[in-house]
């Protein structure tokens, strides 16, 4: 049930923007720096949506290092990742169709939105910028921004908090199970697109209230 909705929580990485080729290029430029083998764009798609610090350990378990190794390497790699993401944050990445249209319905309504990804809180403000899309939300949320990411309830209970909306009336709209666990887990309803990036799962399998092709189904669903 979606239920009388006031509010909107919306995911980044695999919801409005498909930004797995700026995933490619940061990782794999990252990787090669600290001479470990390269990423298949493929597996780097099951790895994204816990959060930068969670690829980077991931990747560097899948070229072949045992969890300690990865650990003792994540400090080196982590400065890296930030700065070639950030050389290339936007480059490589396409909003997805309906994203836009879907949003201004969205706020012509009077619905207030807020991003909340798990993408560090700069990247995220700096890659809705320069896709023309800041503009449609009255706060953004990163991965650092709160104590726990997704999927720990606690980033949608505190976005709720700051939109002024209870969890039952704030539609969260994700790409991935963390998305989908975390509105479970806070009380809010869960509209999960079909086109993103979870884990190498169907979509379906995860809890869900709706699921859609496009952000531009949302106004009508909610109406
Ligand atoms: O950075 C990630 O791991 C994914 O971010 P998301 O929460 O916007 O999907
Ligand atoms: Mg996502």
């Amino acid at each position: 049930m979606i239920g009388r909705i006031q509010a909107l929580m919306v995911d980044l990485d695999g919801t409005m923007v498909d930004t797995l080729g700026d995933f490619d290029a940061a990782l794999n430029r990252t990787l090669a720096d600290l001479a470990r083998p390269p990423v298949a764009r493929a597996d780097i798609e099951r790895m994204v949506g816990k959060g930068s610090m969670h690829l980077i350990r991931s990747a560097l378990q899948h070229g072949g290092l045992d969890a300690e190794a990865a650990q003792s390497l994540l400090d080196r790699a982590w400065a890296r990742y930030q700065a070639h993401y950030q050389a290339v944050n936007g480059q490589h990445s396409a909003v997805y169709p309906g994203v836009a249209e879907g949003l201004a319905a969205l706020a012509a309504r009077g619905l207030p939105l807020a991003c909340l990804t798990n993408k560090p809180l700069a990247f995220a403000r700096e890659l809705l910028a320069r896709k023309g899309l800041a503009g449609h939300f009255r706060h953004v949320f990163g991965g650092d921004s709160f104590a726990r990411s997704k999927p720990d309830p606690l980033p949608l209970i505190e976005t709720c908090r700051a939109l002024g909306t209870a969890p039952a009336n704030t539609l969260m709209v994700g790409d991935s199970l963390n998305d989908a666990q975390a509105a479970r887990a806070a009380g809010c309803p869960v509209v999960l697109v079909r086109y993103g990036y979870n884990h190498g799962e169907p979509i379906a399998h995860a809890p869900h209230d709706r699921l859609i092709d496009s952000l531009a189904e949302l106004d009508a669903l909610i109406a």
